[in-house]
């Protein structure tokens, strides 16, 4: 399988104090990556590297194989790096349908060209019935979002990345605040995406980093503990001593 992204040797320093050190890891094609780590153990600062808000001190990133590390954030988005934040971007007032048409038409270029525009717009919006239909919200997408309850909008928020069929998409703690069934609903979402799509997954949570991620990286105090299979990760030594002792006992 090959890597969608490559990150090497990367540190970043904010001031006397080093957020990430010699980070060296990659994302591989079609797969979900758990990025875990106690607070404070780099994991936004390292969100913000790869989508081009933060530029690391050494080290650099590969992208399809490219260097991008010139590249403005915008630049990245246009080629396919998606990311959530830790808190929902949706337009409240706005349905559900249209919140995620808005991101199926910008995938479309529907509105930017006039060749072919009503083509587009009949695919972006087919695109958005199916993400709906499958994502099990029990939703007709006519409903406003500031009706929906916070763990169906995170489910929006994630169907929104969706509609614009990323390459790589980020998510950021997709998952918290929300009830047991509704991050399995999210997660559900998540593990059948697009095979083409390459997912970076931060969660606190243990068990749904276990049982959703491919592979998953461990950083603790800025540097990369383990990166590998669940059940590699799960025997590391090191990652048991620093992070997952409660490991040992499930
Ligand atoms: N702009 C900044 N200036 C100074 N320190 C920063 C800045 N951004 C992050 N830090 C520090 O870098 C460290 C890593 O922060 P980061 O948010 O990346 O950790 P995290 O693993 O995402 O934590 P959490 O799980 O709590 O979200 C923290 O100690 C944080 O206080």
């Amino acid at each position: 399988m090959s890597a969608v992204l490559e990150v090497s040797g990367v540190s970043k320093r904010f001031g006397a104090f080093r957020a990430l050190t010699d980070v060296t890891f990659d994302v591989r094609e079609g797969e979900t990556l758990g990025l875990i780590g106690p607070n404070g153990a780099g994991k936004t600062t390292l969100f913000n590297i790869i989508t081009g808000f933060l530029r690391p001190d050494a080290g650099g990133l590969h992208y399809g194989g490219e260097a991008i590390d010139h590249l403005s954030p915008e630049r990245r988005v246009s080629r396919g790096m998606v990311r959530t934040f830790q808190k929902s971007m949706v337009f409240p007032e706005l349905t559900v349908r249209e919140n995620i048409a808005m991101a199926a038409r910008q995938r479309a270029g529907v509105g930017l060209r006039w060749g072919g525009a009503q083509r587009r717009l009949g695919a972006a919006e087919a695109r958005v019935h199916q993400l709906i239909g499958d994502s099990g919200l029990r939703r007709s997408g006519g409903e406003r979002m500031s009706d929906l309850s916070y763990g169906e909008q995170r489910i929006v928020d994630l169907l929104i990345s969706l509609a614009l069929e990323p390459r790589l998409l980020l998510l950021d703690e997709p998952t918290a605040g929300l009830a047991q069934e509704e991050a399995e609903r999210l997660l559900q979402i998540v593990r059948h995406h697009d095979a083409r799509t390459s997912v970076v997954l931060i969660a606190h949570d243990i068990d749904i980093v276990f049982g959703a991620c491919d592979r998953i990286a461990v950083l603790n105090l800025g540097q990369v503990l383990c990166c590998g299979t669940p059940e590699v990760v799960r025997a590391d030594a090191s990652v048991r001593a620093a992070y997952l002792g409660a490991l040992a006992d499930s």
